[in-house]
Parts: C-alpha cells; sequence; structure tokens
C-alpha cells in the first residue's frame, strides 16, 4: 500500500510534473536534460561509537540537485525510512521551492537512515557530528547549506556547525542554518515554516472572502512545522478542529487550542493520550479519540499535510472531504491523487510555495552570518512576510490568468528562474 515509507517511483513521480511544465514554458532541450538529473549524489557511512562501545554505521546521504542560482540548500532528515531515492526527491524539491520564492539557492537535501528515538542524546550528537564529517568536503557557505528537517532541529544543527568550524580551522556560521541563536542562528527560523504557510493560507482565504474564524482545519502531524502553525492559526482566529501525530489523532467540533496540547505532549505523552486530563492541563471534555488516519478524511474546510511525503494517494483521494489541502511537508500528495483532487475542483496550496517560511529565513540566517549582522524577531518576520505574500500573490494571480492549478503555476514560476539562469550561463545550444 502506498505511504510514508514506500518511496519507491517516488523520484520518477516529483519528476513527472515537469513534463506539463516544459511543454507550457517551451524549455528549450538541453536545460531540460540539465534538470532531469541531481548535480550531485554523495552516499557515506556514518559511523557512530555507542554507549556501550560498539560500533553502529548507518547510511547516509547529501544530494546537491541544481546550482544553477547558487548554492545547494536544503535540511537533513534522520529517520528509519530514509532512501537514496527520498533525498534525491527532496533535493529536487528543494530546488523549484528556492526559485519560486526567488533565493539564490539551488537545491540539495540530506538524510541519514537511523531512528533518532533509538539514540541516547550524546549518541545522537556523535551521528550528527560524524554524518558532517563524511559529508563536510561538499559543504560550505557557497557551496551547499544544510538546515533542519524530520527529526533535526536546532540542537543538533548547533552540533553540526560545531564540527564543521573544527574541520575547517574557522569559524563559518553561514556554512549551516537553523543553529541555536548563541551560534548565529537567526530569531524567528523555529517558527517560521508554519509562519510562512499561515501567510500563504491568509491570503488564498483574503482572495476566496474567507474569514479565518469561518474555516475548519485538521492538521496532519504535530512536529515543528505543524505545532507552530496550528499556533499561529489558532491565534489568527481559525478554528483547529483536529491534529494527529504518528500514534493517533484528537478531535474537536470547538476547537483545539494547541499550546496545552504541545506542554502535554513535551511531556511524552502521545496525543492519543490527551483526551485524558493530568493535573496541569484538562482538554478532555471535548475531545474524541481518532485512529490516525481517519484525519484525512475528515469533512474540513482545509486538510493541512504537515508529516511525510506521499500521504495522500490513490487509495485514499477519494476518501478525502476537504475543501482545500495546504501542503506543510513535502511531497504530501502524488501527482496521480493531485491530478484527481484538480479534476474535483479541490484547490491545493503547494508545497513549494506552502513550506517555504523555512528556507526562506535560513537565507536571512546565512545573510546575517555573511554580513555579521544580527536582526531583531520582528524585522525577520516582516522580511517573511513581504517575500511570500509576493511571491504567493504572483502564484495565485498566474494560477487565475492561465487556468492552471497553484502547483502548476508555482512550478511554472520556478522553473522559469531555473532555466533563464541555465541558458544564461551558456553552454547550450539556444542560450540567447
Ligand atoms: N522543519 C522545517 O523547517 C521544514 C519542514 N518541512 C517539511 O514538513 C514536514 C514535517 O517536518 P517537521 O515538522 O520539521 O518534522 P518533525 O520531525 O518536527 O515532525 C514530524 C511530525 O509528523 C508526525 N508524523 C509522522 N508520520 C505521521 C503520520 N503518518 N500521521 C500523522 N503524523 C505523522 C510526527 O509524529 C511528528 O509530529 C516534513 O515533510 C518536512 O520535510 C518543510 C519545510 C521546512
Ligand atoms: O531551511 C532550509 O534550508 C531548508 C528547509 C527544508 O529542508 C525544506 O524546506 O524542506
Amino acid at each position: 500500500m502506498p505511504g510514508q515509507t514506500d518511496h519507491a517511483n517516488l523520484f520518477d513521480d516529483a519528476r513527472s510534473r515537469l513534463e506539463a511544465v516544459f511543454e507550457a514554458l517551451d524549455v528549450a532541450a538541453d536545460a531540460r536534460e540539465r534538470l532531469m538529473q541531481p548535480n550531485l549524489s554523495l552516499q557515506v557511512s556514518v559511523p557512530v561509537r555507542m554507549d556501550d562501545g560498539s560500533l553502529k554505521v548507518f547510511p547516509g546521504w547529501r544530494v546537491q540537485y541544481n546550482d544553477t542560482l547558487g548554492p545547494a540548500k536544503g535540511g537533513i532528515r534522520f529517520h528509519p525510512d530514509v532512501t537514496q531515492e527520498e533525498v534525491t526527491t527532496l533535493s529536487f524539491w528543494m530546488a523549484v521551492k528556492c526559485a519560486v520564492v526567488d533565493l539564490p539557492y539551488g537545491g540539495g537535501k540530506g538524510g541519514v537512515q537511523v531512528d533518532p528515538k533509538s539514540l541516547s542524546r550524546l549518541e545522537l550528537e556523535r551521528l550528527a557530528r560524524s554524518y558532517v564529517r563524511a559529508i563536510a568536503d561538499v559543504m560550505g557557505p557557497d557551496r551547499d547549506i544544510p538546515a533542519p528537517d524530520v527529526n533535526t532541529n536546532a540542537t543538533i544543527m548547533g552540533w553540526m556547525a560545531d564540527e564543521f568550524d573544527h574541520l575547517a580551522r574557522a569559524k563559518v556560521p553561514a556554512a549551516i542554518t537553523g543553529k541555536p541563536p548563541a551560534l548565529g542562528g537567526s530569531l524567528g527560523r523555529v517558527a517560521a515554516t508554519g509562519r510562512g504557510a499561515l501567510h500563504v493560507l491568509d491570503l488564498w482565504a483574503a482572495r476566496e472572502e474567507r474569514r479565518p474564524e469561518d474555516i475548519r482545519v485538521a492538521i496532519q502531524g504535530f512536529g515543528n512545522a505543524a505545532y507552530h502553525f496550528a499556533r499561529l492559526a489558532h491565534a489568527r482566529g481559525y478554528r483547529i478542529v483536529a491534529v494527529s501525530d504518528s500514534k493517533g489523532a484528537i478531535y474537536s467540533e470547538e476547537g483545539l487550542d494547541p499550546d496545552p496540547i504541545m506542554a502535554q505532549k513535551r511531556r511524552n505523552q502521545r496525543l492519543h493520550d490527551m483526551v485524558y486530563c493530568d493535573d496541569s492541563v484538562c482538554i478532555a471534555e471535548h475531545v474524541e479519540k481518532l485512529e490516525r488516519d481517519d484525519l484525512l478524511t475528515l469533512e474540513v474546510d482545509v486538510l493541512t499535510l504537515a508529516a511525510l511525503e506521499n500521504q495522500i494517494h490513490d487509495d485514499n483521494v477519494d476518501l478525502v472531504r476537504a475543501r482545500a489541502l495546504l501542503e506543510i511537508a513535502n511531497g504530501p500528495v502524488t501527482s496521480a491523487a493531485d491530478a484527481r483532487l484538480e479534476k474535483r475542483g479541490v484547490p491545493v496550496l503547494p508545497d513549494v510555495l506552502a513550506n517555504t517560511g523555512g528556507v526562506i529565513v535560513s537565507y536571512y540566517e546565512w545573510v546575517q552570518n555573511r554580513t555579521g549582522e544580527r536582526w531583531a524577531e520582528e524585522e525577520v518576520n516582516a522580511r517573511l512576510a513581504e517575500r511570500i505574500e509576493r511571491q504567493s500573490r504572483l502564484v495565485l494571480e498566474r494560477a487565475e490568468r492561465e487556468s492552471v492549478s497553484y502547483r502548476q503555476a508555482a512550478y511554472r514560476q520556478g522553473i522559469e528562474r531555473i532555466v533563464d539562469g541555465i541558458l544564461k550561463r551558456g553552454n547550450c545550444q539556444d542560450s540567447d
């Protein structure tokens, strides 16, 4: 059954979305060829000394998809299901999304096939450092700049940045983003992905003449991106009626407050346990438990996907009753499912636009590190809002003007910029 662990054909499925864009933009053959394969795909062994003295070696990858517009940029994922195919696909999406929001970056992504929850904190730190030693030769502020993704965070970026500094015999803060502020991390980066997604949703809702108070939202996932989106959307007046994590889901027609839920989850509880009160917080009276994937088929205004790829696929797409989808995860809807949703007239605010808040603020971190500046959080948030709203408006207007889906319009915007760069660099038959 297709699902989060199925990466077979993930890359082919992702690339298949290029064909329609190439046709619409009449992309030159040389540029098409360049965009079909990653520039560099590095497979590494990541040895880790375990606390019991034994040595374990985990497979890892760093893939740089395309560097036409600038150095490769993208997160690092620690997950037991990571594969080279998945990392390649994620690096392809990074290349597209950086171009969609006009960042001077190409696409990159990294991953280690490991269950980080099975490691002690010291083992996790040794893993992070070992991974950096393995990929250091292809990293650097002008080559490839990693950042957090699933199961990695500011603490882990701090360890990685420290390891890279040791290897470089210099302070190179711009080599990694998403670091703790003490090491040059940007204020606002932790919440940036969720905050950016909310700007995209707000813009869409305003164009549809809908008020946040009238929009019921279900959210798949309750990690970094989902939680900050949920918290900010709740504060803005959207009604969050359901959330899920990898173990289960909860639902409340009255609406859920994300903060007490996160407070409980941080005490190591699964979402499913939240229907029971504890001493400090009681969210019980109006909260129901759901099977995890039942959240995907709730009748809501907006289904927000903020977990992993391939969550809406051939087998469940016809059960989706949401009136619109917001993709915070990368690739949560397969291309076949996407086509079915389009046919049914269900709009999808696509990943390559909706989840760009994280990489936009990573870019601001890189700029601050390179100029030695430190921006206030309000300034970071204001710059994020300005960029994502401007670029989103272009995508939404283009979709309307060219009568295509938001995804198709976003891909056209991103690929057009990359192709222009490829042609301007020359060595192409049609590079006028
Ligand atoms: N962290 C960031 O800055 C960015 C993250 N993303 C994407 O957003 C997605 C989530 O990333 P993060 O929040 O950083 O990861 P995270 O590791 O903080 O959270 C992942 C969440 O997904 C949940 N989950 C996993 N499988 C699930 C399932 N089948 N059903 C329901 N929940 C499930 C986990 O329990 C966890 O709550 C990923 O696709 C990631 O690539 C995209 C752009 C930036
Ligand atoms: O912050 C970044 O550089 C990249 C974040 C990321 O991995 C993503 O947008 O999927």
